[in-house]
This record gives C-alpha cells, structure tokens and sequence, in this order.
C-alpha cells in the first residue's frame, strides 16, 4: 500500500504552564478550543489523556508522575509537495515536570517557544526556554516565538513589537497566534515544518533511497507503535 506520508518530523511546545500549548495543538489538529485549563501532566497517574485540572495544581502529588508530563497528538500536512507526517509533543509548563519534559528536547527537530501576550511574565520567562533548548535541544533544531492569547487585547502586557525584537534577538520567526479565534495557528505550526524542512534538505533527499537517518527512524517508530514516552496513542482533545 502506498505511504501515507514521506516523512516524519517531530515538533515540542514549550512555555509556562498556562500559555496555550495544549489549546495550540488541539486547534491545529482537532480544530477544537476548550476553554478550561487542563495541565499537561503525567499519564501514569491521569489516566488515558494524562491531564488533570490545575487550578489546584498544588494539590496533586508528584510520586506517580515519573514519566509525566508529555503528550502527542498527530497531524499530516503538504510542504513543498511534501507529504510531512508530524508528531507534536505538547510538554507540561509547571516547574515540577521540566526534568521530564527536557529529556523530550533532545529528539525534537523543531520547537516553538510560547509565551502568553496577558503574561508579561510568561515572556520574560521565555529567556529561560531559549536556554534550556540552547543546552538540552539537538544544535539545528528550528525555532519560533509565539506569542499566543492574541485575542485578549484588553488584557495585553506584551507588545506585538516586544516580540518582534525578542524573536529577532534570537534568530527567530515570530507569530501572535489565538488558539481561540484560530489566528495563525495552520501559519505558525506550516512554517515550523517548512524551516525544518529546509534544514534537513540534504537527509531528505537520500530519504529518496535511503531509510537509515534521523528522519526514516522517526517513521519505523511509529509504524511500530513504539514512539518514545508515555503517550504512544492518538490523543482526545483536552485543552
Ligand atoms: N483567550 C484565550 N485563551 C486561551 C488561548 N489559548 C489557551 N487559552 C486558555 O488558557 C488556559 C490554558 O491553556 P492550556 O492550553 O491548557 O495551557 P498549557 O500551556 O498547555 O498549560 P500547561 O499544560 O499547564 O503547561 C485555558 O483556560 C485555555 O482555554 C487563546 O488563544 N485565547
């Protein structure tokens, strides 16, 4: 039977807890938004979807929650005349999970990086994402700021050009997204996959013929079922 799709790439979400990553990913794969916030932790101890209310977050123990704090949900788009199979990792924000959550950095081929634009906070924290994937993410590995909750201008503390400058400090691309109007979503998640593309240029030409590099090892595993960490299932959507 003939491939679904030519290759597979992987793409993490990071950023503080309550940013939008989830409502990012559900809207780009589910073209669904919920408006509760549901906190991307551990399956081991949620259950199937692997998330829990966190309006209590401190309420919930940590013990059971080794292999926490990561899910994946996945979605095919065309670049190029490109079939490109992606796999999202959508990463758990709160501090207690991020020895976890870095070890998903390493696989990574492309990472956005989201802050809240009603979080001054969340953008100030954003220098300390950047180096967290400076020091546990591939060297190549793409980039881009977002800057999500584009639609609560009322409650705005981040300037559009705030992020411009940060994401031009950085060599980045920059995006103001809404998971919630579905602002920029398809743009920000197709132009990601394109700079990962593009940086893999020369593995995907011999994918042409050849299936022994970073690219066709992302495919066996998932043809397998064996993709790497707690969520190796098709999610529902929980944002
Ligand atoms: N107004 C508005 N609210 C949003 C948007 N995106 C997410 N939210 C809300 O923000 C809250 C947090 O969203 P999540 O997607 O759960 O945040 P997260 O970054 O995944 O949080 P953690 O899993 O804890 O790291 C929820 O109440 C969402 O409904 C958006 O674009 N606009």
């Amino acid at each position: 039977m003939a491939k679904q799709y030519d290759v597979l790439f992987r793409l993490l979400l990071i950023g503080d807890s309550g940013v939008g990553k989830t409502c990012l990913l559900c809207r780009f794969t589910d073209n669904e938004f919920h408006s509760s916030h549901i906190s991307t932790i551990g399956k081991l101890s949620q259950g199937p979807t692997g998330k829990q209310e966190t309006k209590h977050a401190s309420q919930l123990s940590a013990p059971g929650i080794s292999a926490g704090g990561v899910d994946f949900k996945m979605k095919t788009i065309e670049v190029d005349g490109i079939k490109v199979r992606i796999q999202i990792w959508d990463t758990a924000g709160q501090e207690r999970y991020q020895t976890i959550t870095k070890q998903y950095y390493r696989r990574a081929q492309g990472i956005f990086l989201v802050y809240d634009i009603s979080s001054e906070r969340s953008y100030q924290h954003i220098m300390k994402w950047v180096s967290d994937v400076d020091e546990y993410a591939p060297e190549g590995v793409q980039k881009i700021l977002i800057g999500n909750k584009a639609d609560e201008e009322q409650k705005r503390q981040v300037g559009r050009e705030q992020g411009q400058q940060l994401a031009k400090e950085y060599g980045m691309d920059f995006y103001e997204t809404s998971a919630c109007t579905n602002l920029n979503i398809k743009e920000s998640f197709t132009r990601l996959t394109e700079l990962v593309l593009q940086a893999h240029r020369k593995e995907l030409d011999g994918l042409q013929t050849h299936a022994s590099n970073e690219l066709a090892l992302a495919e066996l595993e998932e043809e397998d079922g064996k993709a790497e960490g707690p969520a190796n299932s098709s999610k529902t959507c929980w944002c």
